[in-house]
């Protein structure tokens, strides 16, 4: 029998993964900010590396979700921007806002761009994710076909941003949504702005690209 098969199994390795996370992203955030002596780098590698090799016994295949995840019910505890387990995502929070939604984090330096400020990448990234969310929670699942974002000033480093996502337009199977990235301190004060465009998929689009993975 699977260790998570009972709900408290389940909710203690939710807990652990997300324990193991912070852990990797405090390592990233150390390893990324770290100006310490070249042997202690050395010695680091050596002790993160067999860190990792039990981690690796047991690793799932390209088509296999994660046990801890909850596909169906929005679970994804390693979405490179929003899960918990991620070493990658920041990690960012996405709560539902009136007709829209609202997002929150803190971008360390494994996020930077120019100097001191986020790469505009990463910002789109988060608002890919935000505007995803957005088309979701008004009932118009989608993927992105279009990204479009307006860098109007840099995203500070190591500062709580606040993220918003509101659906624009519907148009047959084509949802348009538009968000914007500000500190949580400014929020009126928009550094970049973004309007995507989700499609829904047909039912033939969604058997070719996620039957594997849906079973
Ligand atoms: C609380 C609830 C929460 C929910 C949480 C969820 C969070 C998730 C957040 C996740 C967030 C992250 C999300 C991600 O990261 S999604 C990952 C990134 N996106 C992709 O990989 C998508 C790649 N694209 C495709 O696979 C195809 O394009 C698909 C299959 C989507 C559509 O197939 P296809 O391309 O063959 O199209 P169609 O014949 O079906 O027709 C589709 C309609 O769309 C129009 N169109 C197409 N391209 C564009 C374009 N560039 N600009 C404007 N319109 C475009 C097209 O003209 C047509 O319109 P119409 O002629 O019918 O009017």
């Amino acid at each position: 029998m699977s260790e998570i098969e009972n709900g408290h199994g389940l909710k203690r390795r939710r807990e652990a993964i997300t324990g193991l996370g912070d852990a990797l992203r405090l390592l990233i955030e150390q390893a990324t900010a770290t100006e310490a002596p070249t042997e202690e780098l050395l010695r680091a590698a050596e002790l993160i590396r067999r860190a990792a090799a039990p981690l690796g016994e047991r690793v799932r295949g390209r088509f296999e979700t994660a046990a801890a995840d909850d596909l169906l019910g929005g679970v994804r505890l390693y979405n490179p921007v929003t899960g918990a387990g991620s070493a990658f995502a920041p990690p960012l929070e996405i709560h539902r806002d009136g007709d829209g939604a609202v997002g929150t984090c803190t971008l360390g330096r494994a996020f930077e761009g120019p100097p001191s400020f986020a790469h505009g990448g990463v910002s789109a990234m988060l608002l890919d994710q935000m505007l995803g969310y957005a088309a979701g929670a008004a009932g118009h699942p989608g993927m992105t076909v279009r990204l479009d974002t307006g860098y109007r000033r840099p995203v500070p480093l190591y500062t709580p941003l606040r993220l918003t996502a509101r659906v624009a337009g519907i148009d047959g199977r084509r949802v348009t949504v538009t968000g914007t990235i500000t500190t949580a301190a400014e929020p009126g004060d928009v550094l970049v702005e973004a309007t995507g465009v989700f499609v829904a998929l047909r039912a033939e689009q969604a058997r070719r690209l996620f039957g594997p993975v849906l079973g």
